[in-house]
């Protein structure tokens, strides 16, 4: 490493680094190669918060540890070598996560917590089309009219839309009207019969039954079914929707939790530039 990459990545805590380097070394004594599948939350670990969603940018550390990372895995596999994955694994609906990410071609991409998903390609994003039937159709036109209704005559609270969800947020309001406005949309949701997720400043009702723990272990079914390899998964997230993700990891997995807040993640860093620095330890341990 030269010392311009030194001194813009500050040396992560000894344990972390070791943790690291775990992941990025040998599975165990028994397996010889694996698959590597380093999935990202986006908006509060790798782009800091801001009250308006269309701002949202990575910081410039956490942009390029993605972009080297993303090098990485579109690197041919040597014979026998080891395959890396790069995901980013967002709340974001597909189109808005590819746009405010501006994630590198060969990048899996997870939106809407699950309920979309795709790939970055040379000429933009190769998508599994999201399909909801005429009744999950028919319950989002109600969601959208009793979100509305729940940010009526209170300010700063929005709605914005997504293919398959209303996400009422409160980032902007006042803590009673943000209190008013999440009790409404609770309610809407319970009358809906859906599952309102709770995220930092918005609750988002999807009519479209998803977790991000669920997207994860999908992806880890889609590179294991792919490359024939066991896959381990890194998974680094800010909110407690990333907690379904935390949840699904296993012995030789990695869960990074960004920021404070209770978490089942093993480890915790402070902020996106802590998490780059890390996953440049592990660029550097799997550039050898
Ligand atoms: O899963 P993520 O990538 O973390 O996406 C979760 C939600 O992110 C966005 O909202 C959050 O970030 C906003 C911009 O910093 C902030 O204003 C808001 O308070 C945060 O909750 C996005 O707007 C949501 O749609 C995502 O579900």
């Amino acid at each position: 490493m030269n010392e311009a990459r030194l001194s813009a990545h500050p040396a992560p805590r000894a344990d972390l680094t070791a943790a690291v380097l775990g992941f990025a070394g040998p599975p165990d004594a028994a397996t010889s190669r694996c698959a590597r599948l380093v999935a990202l939350d986006f908006d509060g670990t790798l782009a800091p918060l801001v009250d308006d969603p269309a701002t949202s940018a990575m910081t410039p550390a956490a942009r390029a540890a993605v972009d080297r990372l993303a090098t990485l895995a579109a690197r041919p596999v040597a014979p026998g070598g080891d395959v890396l994955r790069l995901a980013l694994v967002s709340g974001r609906n597909l189109t808005d996560l590819a746009a405010r990410s501006a994630a590198p071609a060969g990048t899996y991409l997870v939106g809407s917590h699950g309920a979309e998903s795709g790939r970055v390609t040379a000429h933009g994003v190769d998508a599994v089309p999201l399909r909801l039937t005429d009744a999950q159709a028919l319950t989002l036109e109600r969601l959208r009219e009793g979100m509305q209704d729940a940010v009526d005559g209170r300010r700063g609270a929005w709605v914005q839309d997504k293919p398959s969800a209303a996400v009422l947020h409160t980032r902007r309001c006042s803590a009673d009207d943000a209190l008013a406005a999440v009790a409404d949309a609770d309610a809407l949701a319970a009358r809906l019969g859906l599952h309102a997720m709770h995220g930092k400043d918005v609750v988002e009702v999807a009519v479209v039954p998803t977790s991000k723990g669920i997207a994860v272990e999908r992806l880890r079914e889609e590179t294991e079914e792919d490359t024939d390899l066991r896959a381990l998964l890194l998974y680094a997230g800010d909110d407690t929707t990333d907690e379904a993700a935390f949840e699904v990891l296993g012995p030789g997995d990695l869960g990074l939790k960004v920021g404070p807040g209770p978490t089942r993640a093993e480890h915790r860093v402070a902020d996106a530039d802590a998490l780059a620095a890390l996953l440049e330890r592990l660029a550097d341990a799997l550039e050898g």
